[in-house]
């Protein structure tokens, strides 16, 4: 669903991808760990076509993505740190009017199953986004990416700032939708939801991507001594 292959990112006075190699299956969930720096960012933003390759290629559903930058946003959804909204606008709009420019127009009952399925409160959903906090942001975020069926989901630091009931209720939300058949790609620094949540670990540094591994070999503080191995 996802390839990378040998995906090289070179910028005028720093090399932050170096020639990755990366296949990730449907309903993966998989991890990208790594200090500041260590070019995950660069990597999700070529999976984006936000950025272009210097060498190599960025695959999503078998389309180059340098290739085919339209086609491969109907099969994508991406969730940054700050999910970006129309604050304006209740949840209820932003999710018709992002569902409408993916080419899905859906009737208001249909709208508001899909925030009470992605936990959004059913009080909030007629309220305006400029009012959410950050949980209920990403839920909003979530709800779109299923409600546009993207078969991938990208995301940059998610539950960054997320208290941990929130935190943990965004994780069982990825665990549903990876459940349900989505690729799930994920830059973060917590490794506590990155072993709870992921299938897959990966590790990068300096724009290598140095080890991976099943999460369901490894424990938390086993998990931990492999982090700092790599990047003290
Ligand atoms: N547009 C750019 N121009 C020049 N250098 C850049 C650009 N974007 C990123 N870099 C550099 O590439 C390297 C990788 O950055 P990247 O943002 O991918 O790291 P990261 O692992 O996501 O870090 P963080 O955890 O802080 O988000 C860094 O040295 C960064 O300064």
């Amino acid at each position: 669903m996802l390839e990378a292959k040998d995906l090289r990112k070179q910028y005028p006075d720093k090399l932050a991808l170096q020639g990755l190699n990366l296949q990730i299956e449907a309903g993966e969930v998989f991890c990208l760990l790594g200090q500041n720096g260590a070019g995950k960012s660069t990597t999700i933003n070529l999976f984006l076509g936000f950025v272009q390759p210097t060498s190599g290629a960025a695959y999503i559903n078998g389309l180059e993505v340098a290739k085919n930058p339209l086609e491969i946003k109907r099969h994508l959804a991406y969730i940054p740190e700050n999910v970006m909204l129309y604050p304006h606008l209740t949840g209820l709009e932003n999710l018709g009017l992002f569902s409408q420019l993916a080419g899905f127009a859906y009737a208001e009952s249909e709208l508001r199953d899909y925030l009470e399925q992605a936990g959004l409160p059913p009080e909030a959903v007629q309220r305006r986004v400029g009012t959410y906090s950050k949980g209920m942001r990403q839920k909003v975020g979530i709800a779109i990416a299923v409600a546009k069926h993207a078969k991938v989901l990208l995301l940059d630091e998610p539950t960054s700032g997320l208290d941990p009931k929130a935190s943990n209720e965004f994780s069982e939300l990825l665990g549903k939708l990876s459940g349900q058949g989505t690729a799930v790609f994920m830059a973060t620094h917590d490794l506590f939801r990155a072993r709870e949540v992921g299938t897959r670990v990966g590790i990068m540094r300096e724009g290598e991507l140095v080890d991976v591994r099943p999460t369901s070999f490894l424990n938390a503080n086993e998990l931990e001594q492999l982090y700092l191995h790599y990047t003290h």
